[in-house]
């Protein structure tokens, strides 16, 4: 594999790599480690003699690596190399319990030569790996070889429909081209940069919003192993980014942009054939809402009908709207649907005011408190942006970029929580399941422990904010039964989605870690870990450089 053609000049021959900055006092490297750099076109990784029990492995970094980290927070810079592993000198202690591997997918990628990207989710896929055992942690990443990313490698530029990026037409007929193309989805990006999963098999697959996008992985060496085909013959070019994995299936959603609706389908571990459960009917056009994600109770999938709809116009556009493939449709309204799992029949549709949002949290079966325990309602939660779309614009690369430290312009989110009545009921509530305060009016990007997938809950992990800010700026423990917030926060640091593991053999539900990383103001970034129940830190350990924000996470546990 060749390096990154990434545009600029290096100022270095030799290019430092301080050791100091990576060891505790009792383990110290005297000295900064200089590595000759690399051939063009080549990646050499040099494994430099240490006193540490295992050799760190020191990457060369690639001759047109360009800094950019006096530009740009090192969050939204694109990652500096393709690849890297090596292991980091860790301060406070990794609990012994914690043996695998947390994977961490996101957009890492925001250029081709010097053709910048407009928005966040246009980014080339960057994978990311924490890997623990016996309180030692070994890190990497790598870019993820989709067939997007290696063409516009290989042609020096966008060659597939990203999420926002258009391949540049020569002229019409190359434009109504790819226009034929879409239909196939033939135009469309398999770059696999939303998130990543751990199935019930083992297989680790890596996910955008395109079907084509579902990448397998190798968790331990980070590389492609190739794509996910569906062996069903359900059709469709889209899916909702996060399925609900577990051990036992994988559920998702694919909307139907023609007949508006959703196919609410279901796969078994060891196939790859995805099964009908049942359909949904939108309740109004013209198109389907976005579905980013859907929730789960234990009997019952939620299906969300958001006012920001899919837009086939705007699909075939070249150059983006403010709300890129999608639309706000208030007139629409705003509906959610509830199907059982066993028969997919539909045992509610109800309409709910307005919402916005990318991320569920969890949902769970109210029961009646009598011994019948009769379910009344569900109530799913999710990070809920006040029913304002423009959240998604200000996730544009120029805004994130610009921040001046004083403006505070992210918008206002909180925790929505709907309550849907099961007895015919014509309509749902939405609240905020805590003041928006607790948590600085910022919510995004939640996790919570897996084994309460579905059921009653009481904490969720997810971004916050101190403001003023323009992204979600904190890492946030949520009490949704105290209704109250516990938030950590470094100042100009952006936190990656608090990721929870919990303690093998727990009885509570907080009794883990959270794991998140972060990219520095100073350009630098660190792994840092915080106990599930204290939310104090635990451990950090610096990475050798800071590394571009990143979405989603899994764990993959060492067997
Ligand atoms: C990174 C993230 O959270 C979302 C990525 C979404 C993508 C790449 C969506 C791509 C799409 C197309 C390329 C055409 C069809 C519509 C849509 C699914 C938005
Ligand atoms: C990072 C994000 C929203 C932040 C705003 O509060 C959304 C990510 C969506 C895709 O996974
Ligand atoms: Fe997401």
């Amino acid at each position: 594999m060749d390096s990154l053609s990434l545009s600029g000049i290096c100022r270095h021959q030799f290019l430092p790599i301080t050791m100091l900055d990576f060891n505790q006092s009792n383990h110290r490297i005297e000295k900064a480690g200089f590595v000759r750099k690399p051939e063009k076109g080549g990646l050499t990784i040099t494994q430099v003699a240490s006193p540490l029990r295992r050799p760190v492995i020191v990457p060369s970094l690639d001759n047109e690596t360009v800094d950019r980290r006096d530009r740009n927070h090192v969050a939204w810079t694109s990652v500096r190399q393709e690849r890297w592993e090596g292991e980091l000198v860790v301060q406070g202690e990794i609990p012994l319990w914690l043996k695998g591997t947390y994977l961490r997918n996101g957009p890492g990628l925001w250029h081709i030569e010097d053709y910048n990207f407009r928005h966040l989710f246009d980014g080339y896929a960057t994978l990311v790996k924490l890997q623990f055992e016996n309180g030692i942690l070994i890190a990497g990443h790598r870019q993820i070889e989709s067939e997007a990313y290696k063409a516009a490698r290989k042609n020096k530029k966008v060659c597939f429909r990203e999420f926002s990026e258009v391949p540049k037409y020569e002229n019409f007929m190359a434009y109504v081209g790819d226009i034929a193309k879409l239909f196939s989805g033939a135009s469309l990006t398999d770059n696999a940069n939303t998130g990543v999963v751990k199935l019930g098999d083992g297989r680790v697959v890596c996910l955008t919003e395109t079907q084509k996008g579902s990448l397998v992985i190798d968790p331990n060496s980070l590389e492609t192993l190739g794509r996910l085909e569906y062996s069903d013959s359900l059709g469709g070019l889209i899916h909702s980014a996060h399925p609900i994995v577990t051990d036992a299936e994988f559920l998702t959603l694919l909307p139907d942009l023609v007949n508006p609706g959703y196919l609410v389908v279901r796969m078994e571990p060891g196939t790859n054939e995805r099964k009908v459960i049942g359909r949904v009917n939108c309740r109004n056009g013209p198109a389907p809402g976005w579905v980013h994600s859907f929730p789960v109770t234990e009997h019952y999938v939620v299906v969300p009908e958001m006012p920001l709809r899919y837009c086939a116009q705007n699909l075939l556009r070249a150059e983006p709207t403010p709300l890129y493939k999608f639309e706000w449709r208030p007139e629409s309204k705003a509906f959610l649907h509830v199907m059982c799992k066993a028969s997919g029949k539909i045992v509610a549709s109800v309409e709910v005011p307005l919402f916005v949002t990318f991320h569920f949290i969890n949902a769970y079966e109210e029961e009646e408190e009598d011994e019948d325990g009769r379910v009344t309602a569900i109530i799913a939660d999710c990070c809920e942006h006040n029913a304002d779309a423009t959240i998604l614009d200000q996730l544009r690369l120029q805004n994130l970029r610009s921040f001046n430290g004083k403006d505070d312009l992210l918008p206002d989110a909180r925790v929505g929580r709907f309550t849907i009545p099961l007895d015919g009921s014509p309509y749902g509530k939405l609240e905020s399941a805590l003041e928006p305060d607790e948590h600085g009016r910022g919510m995004d990007m939640c996790s919570i422990n897996p084994t309460k997938l579905g059921k009653k809950y009481r904490y969720a992990y997810a971004c916050g904010a101190q403001r003023p800010c323009h992204f979600p700026n904190t890492l946030t423990k949520l009490d949704l039964v105290k209704k109250k917030a516990k938030n950590w926060h470094e100042a100009g640091a952006v936190p990656s989605e608090p990721f929870f593991v919990a303690r093998p053999g727990a009885t509570e539900e907080d009794d883990g870690v959270v794991i998140s990383l972060i990219s520095e103001k100073n350009g630098n970034g660190y792994a840092l870990l915080l106990d599930g129940s204290t939310f104090e830190e635990i451990a950090r350990a610096k990475l050798p450089y800071g590394l571009p924000y990143g979405l989603h996470g899994c764990w993959v546990p060492k067997e």
